[in-house]
């Protein structure tokens, strides 16, 4: 099987390597001259455990390929999978502008029947509307277009594909979604095959409802820090429940990242144009904005006001194992210190260079977590790093001058704050004082 990804990102490069990895021949199509460049000699684009082994293996053993000449790869391809990003507009939606160019330009390169497979987060109708203009624009061969939104998660994202609970298959022809089917079938992850617009629907459903958890989860420990209650305890005993569920109960400073933002306000969007109110998933993103401001709130709780206040803030990306930027909790609260003029030092383990990009400039970067402590009147956790999990708390007290840390994520036991000199806020648990 000849299979074409369009758009190398998260998803698209995955895809790819996955792909090639059961044993497809993949050619990987990126507009980006300079992404397809570091690819092609074995770099990967994003930072994933395990990428470039799997992008090694599978281009030594002539299964993987990259290219910026989508016209020729197109021609070539049985099965071509488009993982073009999906922005968010101004007004929340969807923005269709790659996949419209990537429609086009497949529609205007292919000279044979070809299945288009979306894993492109895309709004219920898409699908149909990208059929439409195949057959508009390419009458003289078959294209089938068939949907099969994507699960993974960033920093687990090879992981993910590997043993994923379900690979949802949506389709209106059902010769196009057995290919899919057997090209998926050696992951030996349950195919779950439906209509097109249900296939649509369950990836913002399924998004929405784990961004609902955790606006829950979080407006529960926020009540639970008025009431005495300890998140952590009631999260592990709602989770034994498995109506429930474990997952996703991780109270903290909200949701980041490409996706929980955008496609929950889009699927809010593809609710108002239908004329609902989504009423609950309004909620959850209010819920969201608010949480990612709590540490602030706390800090200038504590100290009156933070103008001059040296402000370590340790983990910028938007949650572990990642380097991405994209929504992260980092950016509302950096801009926040800044904007009150404290003194922000930074430390990441792997995103400072992106996040060089986009927090405020006066933002000082730090090389090593004890760097980034040193003399600070506090410390921000902001992301659940490994590194600072296992960080000896000791090094607080030694490094800072007041050691006075506010965790955005939990990371510490509270039975283990309380054996230091530590003043420790968290999230949803008392305060160690
Ligand atoms: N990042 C994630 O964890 C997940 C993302 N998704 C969805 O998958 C889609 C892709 O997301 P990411 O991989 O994060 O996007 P990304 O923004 O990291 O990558 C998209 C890539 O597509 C390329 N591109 C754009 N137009 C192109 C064209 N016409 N031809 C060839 N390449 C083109 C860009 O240069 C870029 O490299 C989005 O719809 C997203 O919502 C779904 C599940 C997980
Ligand atoms: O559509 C997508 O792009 C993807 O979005 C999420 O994946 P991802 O954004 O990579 O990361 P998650 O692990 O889901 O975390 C998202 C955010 O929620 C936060 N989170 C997660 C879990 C939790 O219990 N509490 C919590 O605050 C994380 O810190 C992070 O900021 C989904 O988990 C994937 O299934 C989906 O494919």
């Amino acid at each position: 099987m000849n299979i074409v990804v369009v758009g190398t990102g998260y998803v698209g490069l995955v895809t790819g390597v996955a792909l090639a990895h059961v044993g497809h021949r993949v050619t990987c199509v990126d507009v980006d001259e300079e992404k397809v460049n570091r690819m092609r000699q074995g770099i990967s684009p994003i930072y994933e455990p395990g990428i470039e082994q799997f992008m090694k293996e599978n281009m030594e053993a002539n299964r993987l390929f990259f290219t910026t000449d989508g016209a020729s790869a197109y021609r070539e391809a049985d099965v071509i999978y488009i993982a073009v990003g999906t922005p968010e507009n101004e007004d929340g939606s969807a923005n269709l502008t790659y996949i419209d160019q990537a429609v086009k330009h497949i529609a205007s390169s292919v000279m044979k029947d070809v299945i288009v497979v979306t894993k492109s987060t895309v709004p219920v109708g898409t699908n149909h509307e990208m059929q439409r203009m195949f057959q508009q624009l390419a009458p003289h061969v078959r294209i089938d277009v068939v949907s099969n939104p994507e699960f993974l998660r960033e920093g687990s994202a090879l992981y993910d594909t590997f043993h994923g609970d379900r690979i949802v298959i949506g389709a209106d022809d059902e010769r196009a979604a057995a290919v899919v089917a057997d090209i998926h079938r050696p992951f030996g992850i349950p195919i779950f095959q439906t209509d097109i617009r249900s296939a649509e629907m369950i990836k913002y459903a399924s998004n929405a409802f784990l961004a609902t958890k955790i606006s829950f989860i979080n407006e529960i420990a926020n009540i639970c820090e008025k009431v005495g209650a300890d998140i952590e305890q009631v999260a592990a005993g709602m989770g034994m429940d498995e109506r429930i569920g474990s997952s996703f109960l991780r109270a903290g400073i909200g949701y980041g990242g490409s996706c929980f933002p955008k496609d929950t306000k889009a699927l809010a969007k593809i609710a108002a144009n239908i004329d609902h109110d989504f009423e609950l998933l309004k909620a959850v993103i209010e819920v969201n904005n608010k949480q990612q401001r709590k540490l602030i709130e706390k800090a200038k709780k504590r100290f009156g006001h933070i103008q001059g206040k040296k402000i370590a803030l340790l983990g910028l990306s938007f949650k572990p194992n990642t380097d991405d930027m994209r929504e992260a909790a980092s950016l509302v609260i950096a801009r926040e210190l800044v904007a009150e003029q404290a003194i922000v030092v930074a430390y990441d383990p792997i995103a400072m260079n992106k996040a060089r990009a986009v927090l405020p400039k006066e933002v000082i970067y730090a090389s090593h977590v004890e760097e980034a402590l040193k003399d600070a009147d506090a410390a921000m956790i902001l992301t659940e790093w490994d590194e600072f999990r296992q960080l000896d708390l000791s090094v607080y007290v030694k490094q800072m001058k007041t050691p006075i840390i506010f965790d955005g994520r939990n990371c510490y036991a509270l039975e283990d704050v309380k054996k230091y000199a530590i003043e420790y806020y968290s999230i949803g648990r008392r305060a160690i004082k």
